[in-house]
């Protein structure tokens, strides 16, 4: 299947993950494509994520959904990986507070180890600007930690032979307390500084113009775009 030929109408994402499918959809909508999920199969089980890294993770779930649906499948593995925490949760972002997956949990639970690390100023890799918070300072808010979100894609054939796998990632800090009501996941709690407003504070659009998932899609895109040429 090639995703830019004029017949391709539809795309099945090997996703539960209701935030991820939004996303997707306002992605590849602008596509005219239309974007299935494991939300549509109901019936197919949970596929463990086992994989070291997110992109063995979002290869193990695109096969295993393949040789169910017998279709070409799209997956994505993301996650967060915090400086201080030494890259954790990582590939264990969905589960970090334990099972089942809970996103409340998760937050309480990066809030509690980077607190018990102490302040962040005593951590600085000397990149103090003018914007960095300090408890009861300016109003700006205090950032714990650098961190990263990160996005593997990957896109299989029918046979789950590889056709290409990608990575996305954005960078940003990690608050001391969740701001806005948007996306999902670890949104509220992380920051992006060139914006000044939290990843739950912005728009579909601004979110998917700088997230580690809209960057990983638009670089499958170019990828399958210039194999085309060839
Ligand atoms: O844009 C994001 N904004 C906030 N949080 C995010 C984002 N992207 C990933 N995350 C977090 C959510 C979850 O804690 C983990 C993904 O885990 P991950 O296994 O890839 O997804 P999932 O289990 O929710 O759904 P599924 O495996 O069915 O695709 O990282
Ligand atoms: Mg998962």
């Amino acid at each position: 299947m090639r995703l830019h030929d004029p017949k391709v109408t539809e795309v099945v994402i090997a996703t539960k993950n209701a935030g991820k499918v939004k996303e997707f959809e306002a992605l590849f909508g602008a596509q005219g494509i239309v974007v299935r999920s494991l939300r549509d199969y109901p019936d197919i089980a949970d596929i463990p994520e086992d994989g070291d890294t997110f992109a063995a993770n979002a290869l193990i779930k695109a096969r295993a959904v393949a040789a169910i649906l017998g279709a070409p499948v799209i997956a994505d593995d993301s996650g967060l990986a915090v400086d201080r925490l030494g890259g954790a949760p990582g590939v264990y972002s969905a589960r970090y507070a334990g099972e089942p997956c809970d996103d409340t949990a998760n937050n309480r639970k990066l809030l509690e180890e980077l607190r018990r690390l102490g302040p962040a100023s005593t951590d600085s890799e000397g990149e103090a600007g003018p914007d960095r918070g300090a408890a009861g300072g300016s109003g700006e808010p205090v950032r714990l930690s650098g961190a990263q979100f990160i996005c593997s894609i990957a896109f299989v054939d029918a046979e789950g032979k590889q056709i290409a796998l990608v990575q996305g990632e954005c960078p940003g800090e990690v608050l001391d307390g969740p701001r806005g009501a948007g996306g999902f996941g670890y949104d509220p709690l992380f920051y992006v500084p060139q914006l000044g407003r939290s990843m739950a504070e912005l728009t579909m659009e601004e979110k998917n113009a700088i997230s580690h998932r809209g960057q990983a899609l638009r670089k499958l895109w170019a990828e399958l775009e210039e194999a085309e040429r060839v």
